[in-house]
């Protein structure tokens, strides 16, 4: 008998039930949050603006709390619960307090099922998670986590319209977040033979979400500039409710189809831009759409200009979540939400307007992007400007004459034995078989002033080199390098394959020795003239993989303690992470001829003439040169 594969994870059907419970409960999770907070401005309207101001304020810290306070307790709770009970209680106790709202008609109590709904959604959410893995095959997960994230946020512009119809039914406004809390709980029911309790608490709490998301150079970059977009939105939301119910529903689902039409075409905008710069830029315009939106007084420009601040923020999310691990950064992203909504709506009532609240929070936010632009920029030293202009035209900026030489540079990088000086002759063995110029190359050590640097900086004896002094002298075996031997090559229209290059210096000594970053890409930059390798080749091997397959007396810096060949290794990662076009990373505990295999595969990419895939079949058995 064959069993038959479903073609979809929504195929199997008691995920496909757990998954329209979960579009229903964020429908309603997005519903409550809009009807509550203008309920709140509309029961305070009398006594002002400042005290509408502080009132929505109230609602949004009453939803923020609970993530706070029991966000790191619910989670391993709710395993011990029998999860569908959890789900249905938690759906039927937040109908229950949606409905009380229009009911008792007090801003008091308005706050106070504020912050018991989401008190109740906290048990939800991981009572949810805790089941997909039980409804769901290992190897659909990833798909089934993909759905589970379209539904939280692309519920978002559907409540927008649901709420904007609804302003029309007074204080009944929320009744719309109760009737899909009751649909969420119908299929909760429908949920039949599930394993009562147990499994791991997936959902981070907010804490955990911020550890798990990486913790180097750029990975910080990325979300500082991704929480600032977030806070934005935040900013926005906030002022917005004081707009009156029907405006506050247009703005929140423009915001929201703006990040939706972001995120789908995220990799298709300035193709030629580097990501990492795409990155920056877009964190730096949806603070300057915030400052204009402050400054427009129109209201269909304001709504145009939200959906624009909501492209770029989608652009800058979808260009984010390849650096960083996603999912985690999702609870954070939330906290960041309401936390600058709670606090922007006070200021604009203190401020008397949105006005001052908005510039100021755009401006902050363009600095972050500025600042977060600065850490993750791959391109340091190529004129940003020129860069954007050329990838507006659809070109590649290529700064000065350098990089239009004939030839192809290849960079292999990696920590220590990961296997670079093994897949680069590999390599270069396949590229002369095709008829190519190849100049197989490496650094340290390949000119004669190089030499005499690598003896000293690889020297074990050679105690106490300072970090600078170190960095200079990588540097200057590079200038050397470059000018006497890869750039001549490349002019001649050769195949340059390079064991190591600056990446080298960014990850051992920015990552490693902790230099500035920036100053290590910048003398770099010059000492190389800016040439950049077409593409750069990491071969990712754990450290305490590839010291152990290094011979003899470890060197200077193969002796450096494990932590420090774990920076090297983030930073490696991260460095290819921010610019994925230029760099193939590949598994180096893979078998050696599964990396060269892959390997081939994406240099021929790149090479002038294309070399016909069968040509493998022919070189695949030729055996590495050996010293
Ligand atoms: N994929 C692999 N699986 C197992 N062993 C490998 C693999 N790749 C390389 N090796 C072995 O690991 C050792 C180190 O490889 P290699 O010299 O290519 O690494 P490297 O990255 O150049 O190291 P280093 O930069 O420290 O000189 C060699 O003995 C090599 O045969
Ligand atoms: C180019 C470059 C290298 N290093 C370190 C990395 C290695 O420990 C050695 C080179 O040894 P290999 O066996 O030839 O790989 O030098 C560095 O710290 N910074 C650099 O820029």
């Amino acid at each position: 008998m064959t069993i038959r594969r479903p073609a979809h994870v929504l195929d199997i059907p008691p995920f496909r039930r757990l998954w329209m419970a979960m579009s229903a409960s964020s429908l309603g999770d997005w519903l409550t949050l809009l009807a509550l907070s203008a309920l709140a401005a509309q029961l305070t309207a009398a006594h002002g603006y400042q005290a509408q101001a502080a009132a929505v304020g109230g609602v949004f810290v009453a939803k923020l709390l609970p993530a706070l306070v029991l966000g790191p307790l619910a989670g391993p709770l709710t395993v011990r619960l029998d999860r569908r009970l959890t789900m249905l209680v938690a759906d039927l106790v937040r109908v229950a307090l949606v409905a009380s709202v229009p009911l008792v008609g007090l801003y008091q109590w308005v706050v106070a099922a504020a912050f018991l709904i989401e008190c109740a959604t906290l048990f939800w959410v991981p009572a949810r998670d805790a089941t997909v893995p039980a409804l769901v095959p290992k190897e659909r997960l990833e798909e089934a986590t993909r759905l589970g994230v379209l539904v939280t946020y692309g519920t978002a512009p559907v409540a927008a319209l649901l709420f904007t119809v609804l302003t029309t039914a007074g204080p009944w406004m929320v009744a719309g977040g109760a009737l899909a809390y009751l649909v969420s709980a119908v299929w909760v029911f429908t949920l039949r033979g599930l394993p009562r309790r147990g499994g791991a608490a997936s959902t981070p709490s907010v804490l955990e979400g911020w550890r798990a998301s990486g913790g180097d150079r750029v990975a910080g970059g990325v979300r500082a500039g991704l929480l600032a977009t977030v806070a934005a939105g935040g900013a926005l939301i906030g002022v917005s409710v004081l707009s009156g119910p029907v405006a506050y529903g247009v703005v929140f689902g423009a915001l929201f189809v703006g990040v939706a039409v972001g995120l789908f075409f995220g990799p298709r905008v300035l193709t030629q831009l580097s990501r990492s710069r795409l990155f920056g830029v877009s964190v730096i315009a949806v603070g300057a759409a915030l400052v204009v939106i402050a400054l427009v007084r129109d209201q269909s420009v304001v709504v145009m200009l939200t959906v624009v601040l909501g492209l770029c923020a989608g652009v800058a999310w979808r260009v984010g979540l390849e650096v960083l691990d996603g999912p985690h950064m999702e609870p954070v992203a939330r906290v960041t939400l309401l936390l600058a909504a709670a606090v922007v709506a006070p200021a604009a009532g203190l401020a008397g307007g949105a006005l001052l609240a908005l510039i100021a929070m755009g401006g902050l936010m363009m600095v972050v992007g500025a600042l977060a632009l600065r850490r993750v920029d791959d391109r340091k030293g190529v004129s940003l400007s020129e860069d954007m202009l050329a990838a507006l035209r659809g070109e590649r900026y290529t700064p000065g004459d350098v990089e239009k030489v004939p030839g192809v540079f290849i960079a292999f990088e990696g920590g220590e034995g990961s296997g670079k000086t093994t897949q680069s002759r590999l390599l270069a063995i396949w590229l002369r078989d095709q008829g190519f110029d190849v100049v197989q190359t490496r650094e340290p050590g390949s000119t004669k002033v190089g030499m005499r640097l690598r003896a000293i900086l690889l020297d074990a004896a050679e105690k106490g080199l300072s970090p600078r002094a170190e960095a200079l002298m990588y540097a200057a075996d590079r200038a050397e390098h470059v000018e006497k031997v890869i750039r001549p090559a490349l002019e001649r229209g050769a195949l340059v394959i390079t064991d190591r290059y600056v990446d080298s210096s960014l990850a051992y000594q920015g990552a490693g020795r902790a230099l500035d970053p920036a100053d290590v890409a910048e003398v770099n930059a010059w000492a190389t003239s800016e040439l950049v390798p077409h593409l750069t080749v990491l071969i990712d091997t754990p450290p305490s993989v590839g010291l152990t397959r290094l011979g003899g007396a470890a060197d200077r810096i193969e002796s450096e303690p494990l932590e420090f060949h774990e920076r090297v290794r983030n930073e490696f990662r991260s460095l290819a992470g921010a610019a994925p076009e230029r760099y193939l990373v590949v598994d180096g505990t893979l078998p050696l001829d599964e990396i060269s295999r892959t390997v081939q595969d994406r240099v021929r990419e790149i090479l002038p003439d294309p070399v016909p895939s069968e040509s493998e079949d022919i070189t695949g058995t030729m055996p590495a040169i050996r010293d």
